[in-house]
């Protein structure tokens, strides 16, 4: 599912480039959740960024699902986002003028798929129904995260990336989410990449690599 090949990416830091990856290899199958640590600034939202191919690597190749998307074009590019991915990020990027159900429906009508039985099972599961009709800049961080979840789920995409998606949670939500993203996905046979700090978390995934030194390593636990 995920293939990637000695891929370089450096940043400009005032007059030096800092190499934040560096020939980094991950070959990822059977594994559905993958979890990926390290310590801040280690590079691993640099790595969702190619992944979500809103950013090239400096060189190197990256394969989702036999797409070569190191190479994509820009409409490509929007493309993949819009059909296969999930995206959670660290700001929600929920659309201000819009209220919670139709944040959570705006990428299924992109693709003109809206389930409304699903779409309104994952409000019921993620305790967002009575929360519907508000709109974003009502709702507390945990709330908007539940939120930006439902969204990243509503078109059932292949590939779910999730940067930090119990952050903003107290331990008994983060606890309920974090299940229903596993379950959700398995069911949808969503394949996950999760970044996170909490080492709970990650051991939970299929399998958990560190991020460290521009390179990933597998952990057994
Ligand atoms: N667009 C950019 N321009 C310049 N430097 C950047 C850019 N994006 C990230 N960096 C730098 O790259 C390094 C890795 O950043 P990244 O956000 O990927 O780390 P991270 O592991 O996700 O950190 P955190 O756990 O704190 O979110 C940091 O030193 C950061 O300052």
């Amino acid at each position: 599912m995920i293939q990637i090949h000695k891929v370089n990416k450096s940043y400009q830091d005032g007059k030096q480039r800092k190499s934040i990856l560096i020939d980094l290899e991950l070959s990822v199958q059977d594994e559905k959740h993958v979890a990926i640590t390290g310590e801040s600034g280690s590079g691993k939202s640099t790595l969702l960024h190619l992944l979500a191919a809103v950013d090239k690597p400096d060189s190197g190749t990256i394969k989702v699902d036999d797409l070569l998307i190191s190479q994509f074009s820009t409409s490509q590019a929007d493309d993949y986002r819009r059909q296969h991915l999930g995206l959670v990020f660290q700001r929600f990027n929920l659309i201000e003028c819009l209220n919670v159900w139709d944040n959570i429906c705006f990428p299924a009508r992109i693709n003109s798929q809206v389930e409304q039985d699903y779409i309104q099972s994952l409000l019921d599961e993620l305790g967002l129904s009575a929360l519907k009709n508000k709109m974003p800049q009502a709702l507390s961080g945990g709330e908007q995260q539940r939120v930006a979840i439902a969204r990243a789920l509503a078109h059932k995409p292949k590939l779910l990336l999730a940067d930090e998606p119990t952050g903003n949670l107290d331990d008994k939500n983060s606890d309920k989410v974090a299940n229903l993203l596993f379950r959700l996905c398995t069911l949808n046979n969503t394949f996950l990449v999760l970044v996170t700090h909490s080492l709970q978390l990650a051991k939970r995934a299929d399998c958990h690599y560190l991020l460290r030194n521009g390179r990933l390593s597998l952990q057994h636990e």
